[in-house]
């Protein structure tokens, strides 16, 4: 039976980091953002939330780009060929190149109504076992060395055990042994974002001293190859992130010897069902995953924890406390993190209630679609 859509809600929303955050591409403190809400006949409402940024230097995606493909090219299909299953999306949108996260929206929301409407957890749907998630702090690249060594000692007395740091050249490898000194027996991994090349290898080599559980995508955003040559020279293991857009990329990847480990992140592979095709993929092949952050507001963060509910994903991920990037979430109760542990909802779908009035405070503009 169709999943009975009676009307799609996309609002644009602009929320306000509580901290700025800095990588090797900038720093920005306002977070713009769509929310996609899907009602069915009986007023189930399935939410999801994209995750591209305003600028495309994450990705060549935005919020614009996301916007721009929901209301011209994916809306539409769901209203005229209807859908029994989230997964019977992939089909539905495959003649569609590319635009991952504006897909992820629109599959996310279908995701959370199809588990609302059987009455079970997104968890649970998704085939998930794990009660409560472990997560970790990914701090962005702090003005001194001492403001960064002053942030993970507060992270750290908030009960968050791993560490992600943000690097880039002329702030990596002193400034890492300068935190390794400071913190010898914390579970710290490094973050590069694209920000090195094979012409760094002998430099990169020297982060083989600081006991790291990774180095995260430290060359190009859109490369597999020269990440099996610096895997091969380097004993820490390269975790992919930008690189990996679908379980292709990962088969690949990981046939190559490219990384050991990946960071799945829902919206940078087009959505849950291909996350949990990776997860499944990387199960077999024995490779750790876990789930990366995008800075996202609470239904972003509800869909991350019910991923990261599935077996292989066995390191720490970036969904940390909602108070760690907002005043106000737009979810209730927020997403909190006990000792960096996250209970996980058992409630029907997302299993966190959507806050309607920090929605409405929070939106710049909404457009209705009517089935
Ligand atoms: O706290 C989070 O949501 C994780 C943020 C984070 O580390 C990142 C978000 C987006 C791009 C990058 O800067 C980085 C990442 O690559 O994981
Ligand atoms: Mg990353």
């Amino acid at each position: 039976m169709t999943i009975p859509i009676k009307q799609i809600k996309l609002r644009r929303l602009s929320m306000q980091l509580k901290n700025p955050f800095t990588t090797s591409f900038g720093t920005f403190r306002d977070k713009e953002f769509l929310i996609l809400e899907a009602i069915d006949e009986v007023g189930n409402r399935g939410f999801g939330e994209s995750v591209a940024f305003a600028s495309p230097w994450y990705s060549e995606e935005t919020v614009q780009t996301s916007a721009h493909i929901l209301e011209d090219f994916l809306i539409e299909p769901i209203k005229n060929h209807g859908i029994t299953h989230p997964d019977d999306l992939a089909a539905l949108f495959s003649h569609i190149k590319g635009n991952n996260m504006a897909k992820s929206v629109i599959e996310g929301a279908i995701w959370d109504l199809y588990a609302k409407r059987r009455n079970e957890s997104l968890a649970q749907a998704l085939g998930g076992t794990q009660q409560e998630i472990e997560v970790g702090v990914s701090l962005g690249i702090k003005p001194t060395v001492k403001d960064l060594l002053t942030t993970i000692e507060q992270q750290l007395e908030e009960g968050y055990k791993r560490i992600k740091i943000k690097i880039e050249p002329g702030w990596d490898v002193d400034v890492l042994r300068e935190v390794r000194a400071h913190f010898p027996d914390m579970p710290m991994m490094a973050d590069a974002n694209s920000a090195y090349t094979l012409d760094d290898v002998d430099h990169l080599k020297k982060l083989d001293d600081l006991d790291l559980m990774m180095i995260e995508q430290p060359l190009a955003h859109d490369d597999i190859v020269d990440h099996a040559q610096l895997q091969a020279s380097m004993d820490t293991p390269i975790c992919l992130d930008e690189s990996i857009h679908s379980l292709a990329d990962a088969r690949k990847a990981i046939q190559l010897g490219s990384c050991q480990i990946i960071n799945i992140k829902i919206g940078r592979v087009g959505g849950l069902t291909e996350s949990k095709r990776i997860h499944d993929y990387c199960r077999e092949q024995g490779v750790p995953v876990w789930c990366g952050g995008m800075l996202e507001a609470g239904v972003g963060r509800a869909h991350n924890i019910a991923l990261t509910t599935l077996p292989q994903f066995t390191l720490p991920g970036d969904t940390a406390s909602s108070s760690l990037y907002w005043e106000e979430d737009i979810i209730n109760p927020e997403v909190v993190a006990k000792n960096g542990m996250i209970q996980v909802p058992d409630k029907p779908g997302i299993g966190y209630d959507i806050d309607d009035h920090a929605l409405d405070k929070w939106t710049t503009a909404t457009k209705t679609f009517d089935f």
